[in-house]
Order: structure tokens, then C-alpha cells, then sequence
């Protein structure tokens, strides 16, 4: 086992995701067995002592990765050395909300933690937003963190990416394994693409596999709407697999991948994207740093789909361009 600790850092860490996150990240899943890693949690006041059990229940694992625990409720104290962060603390949405309509209570967050990033983290550091609405979060955090490059802001959209390889995986009767060049595109909002026309299962194009009003009127609904549906069943927010999701985005993009995966970034103009905004792509990733795969084909439907998310996520950046918080 290596002997310096890599610092990690959650937000957000006595609330749901947190709790599944937490014991992952130190069990190993993250970084591997050889890697030891120093957990940062930060919460707000009230919710320190519901992290200090949450604390004592990561010591009773004994985990042989876990180097060490700080908590604390200030960012600038927290996010000092810190190499990854996960931001995920933020008020999720209820029954009949968008995730848009949490940007007022949410995006101040990002504002504050963006610039105790800029300040103190390692010169490493990578952060990725699961805390909603996360694309524009993300902006938020990065907009403030001039110091730090932009690529190193990344938000979720794995969780969607996860959920579009299983609906088509259950679908076809196949593995999921069989399934690659999946990605969605986009914002993680109900108007996120997840398309069909460029994903391989086994060898074969996914779209000639399936009917196109499967397509428009079942995967692509399914798939956008996913988190409604868990909330409306549940009563609160997916969380065991958002954690998950972002245990898989942060490990791929720390280790490197063998397939496309779904990364919101930073866009740099490519597909017409619009530059500066955090859009979901198919990504590459090597040697810790992830490319927009280039040079693939996308039909009339597939730009019309992204044009529309595109669209969104132009009118969530306008409106905390108004706020002030860009
Ligand atoms: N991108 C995705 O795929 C995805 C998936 C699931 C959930 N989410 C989002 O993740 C967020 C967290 O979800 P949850 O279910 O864990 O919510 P939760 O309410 O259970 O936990 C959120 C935690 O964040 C803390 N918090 C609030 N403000 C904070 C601040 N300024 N600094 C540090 N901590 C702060 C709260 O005290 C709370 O403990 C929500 O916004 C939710 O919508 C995103
Ligand atoms: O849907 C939500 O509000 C939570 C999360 O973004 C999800 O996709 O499950």
C-alpha cells in the first residue's frame, strides 16, 4: 500500500447519498486496495452531530484503506489539500418539482465551496457535482474557482448513463456487458439524450435492435424521467445509486476507461454545444484526464434532442448569470 493518504472530500455527508457513499469510498471501491484515503466531510451545523455517528459507525468498519476522518462545517478548513471532491450536499427536489427549480436554494452553495476550492484544494484537484441542478452547479463552482483549470469541474450524469444501459440491456434480454458507445448528452434534466443511433450491443447498432416509437415513446421518457419515478415510489431521491454513479464517474476518471462513458464538462464548442457550459458527453478517459470523443455521427433527431437540453442549460446559466451567482 502506498503511504500518502489521498484527501477526498464530501459534501453533504450526514444526508442520504453521503451514507452510502461514505463506506464505499473507504472501503476501497473508489481508489482500489493499495490506495489509503483521507475522508473530509462537510456539513452544515446542525447536521455535525448526525455526522459524528455517522463517523463512528466508518471507524466500527475498521476499513484498512481508511487513513482518517476530519469533519467539520467550514470549506476553507476542509477542502485544504484536498485531491477529489464530490459535491453533493444540496436540497434535493420533492414530488412535482424540476431539479431547475432548486437553482435559487442551491446554486448559493456552489458560490462559497468554489471559491474555498480555488483557495485551498491541491493542485490536483478534481470536482465533480452531484448536488442538483448539477450541470449548472457545477458552472457555479467553476465560475468561481478561476484559478483552478476549467476541466477539473465535472457534474453527474452517470446515474443516467447506468439507467439507459439497464433499460436496454432488460429490453434486448442482454447483458449489460454487451452493451458499449452509450452515452447520454446533455443536461441532467428531463430533456437529456440518451442515444441509440451510435450504441453497439454486441457489435450490432442498438436502434436497428428496437422499434423507433420504443425509442421516442418508452426508453427515452423512461430513462429522462427515472428520478420522478424513484421519487414518487420512494418518497425521497435515488441515493444508493447516485452514489454509485458518482463513485463510477470519480474512479473512471482517476483510473481511466475502456468504453464511452457519460461525463457533463466543461463544453468546448464540440457538436455546436455551446462553449462554457457543463454538458453531458461521451468521454474517453487516460492518465487522469478525460476527452470528448470526437467524430461521431449523429442524425437529425439526435442534434434536434440535444439542441433542446442544450437549450436548457443555456436558460439555467442566464439565470444565475441574473442571480449573480456567475
Ligand atoms: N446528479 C444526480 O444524478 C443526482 C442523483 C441523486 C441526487 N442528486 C442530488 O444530490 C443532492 C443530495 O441528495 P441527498 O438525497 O443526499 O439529500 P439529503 O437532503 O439527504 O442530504 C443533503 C445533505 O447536504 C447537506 N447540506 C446542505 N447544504 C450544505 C452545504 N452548504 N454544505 C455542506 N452540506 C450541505 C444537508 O445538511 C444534508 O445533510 C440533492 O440535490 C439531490 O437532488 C443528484
Ligand atoms: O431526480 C432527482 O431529483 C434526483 C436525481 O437527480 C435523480 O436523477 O435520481
Amino acid at each position: 500500500m502506498s503511504t500518502t493518504p489521498v484527501k477526498v472530500a464530501v459534501t453533504g455527508a450526514a444526508g442520504q447519498i453521503g451514507y452510502s457513499l461514505l463506506f464505499r469510498i473507504a472501503s476501497g471501491a473508489l481508489l482500489g486496495p493499495d490506495t489509503p484515503v483521507e475522508l473530509r466531510l462537510l456539513e452544515i451545523t446542525p447536521a455535525l452531530k448526525a455526522l459524528e455517528g455517522v463517523v463512528m459507525e466508518l471507524d466500527d468498519c475498521a476499513f484498512p484503506t481508511l487513513a482518517g476522518v476530519e469533519i467539520g462545517d467550514d470549506p476553507n478548513a476542509i477542502f485544504n489539500g484536498t485531491n477529489l471532491a464530490m459535491l453533493v450536499g444540496a436540497m434535493p427536489r420533492k414530488e412535482g418539482m424540476d431539479r431547475a427549480d432548486l437553482l435559487a436554494a442551491n446554486g448559493k452553495i456552489f458560490t462559497g465551496q468554489g471559491k474555498a476550492l480555488n483557495d485551498h484544494a491541491a493542485d490536483d484537484i478534481k470536482v465533480l457535482v452531484t448536488g442538483n441542478p448539477a450541470n449548472t452547479n457545477a458552472l457555479i463552482a467553476m465560475s468561481n474557482a478561476p484559478d483552478i483549470p476549467r476541466e477539473r469541474f465535472n457534474a453527474l450524469t452517470r446515474l443516467d448513463h447506468n439507467r439507459a444501459k439497464t433499460q436496454l440491456a432488460k429490453k434486448l434480454g442482454v447483458s449489460v456487458t454487451e452493451i458499449t458507445n452509450l452515452a447520454i448528452w446533455g443536461n441532467h434534466d428531463d430533456s437529456m439524450y440518451p442515444d441509440l443511433y451510435n450504441t453497439k450491443v454486441g457489435g450490432k447498432v442498438a436502434a436497428d435492435l428496437v422499434e423507433q416509437t420504443w425509442i421516442t415513446e418508452e426508453y427515452i421518457p423512461t430513462v429522462a424521467k427515472r428520478g420522478g419515478a424513484i421519487i414518487a415510489a420512494r418518497g425521497l431521491s435515488s441515493a444508493a445509486s447516485a452514489a454509485n454513479a458518482t463513485i463510477d464517474h470519480m474512479r473512471d476518471w482517476v483510473k481511466g476507461t475502456d468504453d464511452w462513458v457519460s461525463m457533463s464538462v466543461p463544453s468546448d464548442g464540440s457538436y455546436g454545444v455551446t462553449e462554457g457550459i457543463v454538458s453531458s458527453f461521451p468521454c474517453v478517459v487516460k492518465d487522469g484526464q478525460y476527452e470528448i470523443v470526437q467524430g461521431i455521427e449523429l442524425n437529425d433527431f439526435s442534434r434536434e434532442r440535444i439542441a433542446a437540453s442544450v437549450a436548457r442549460l443555456e436558460s439555467e446559466r442566464d439565470q444565475v448569470k441574473e442571480l449573480g451567482l456567475i
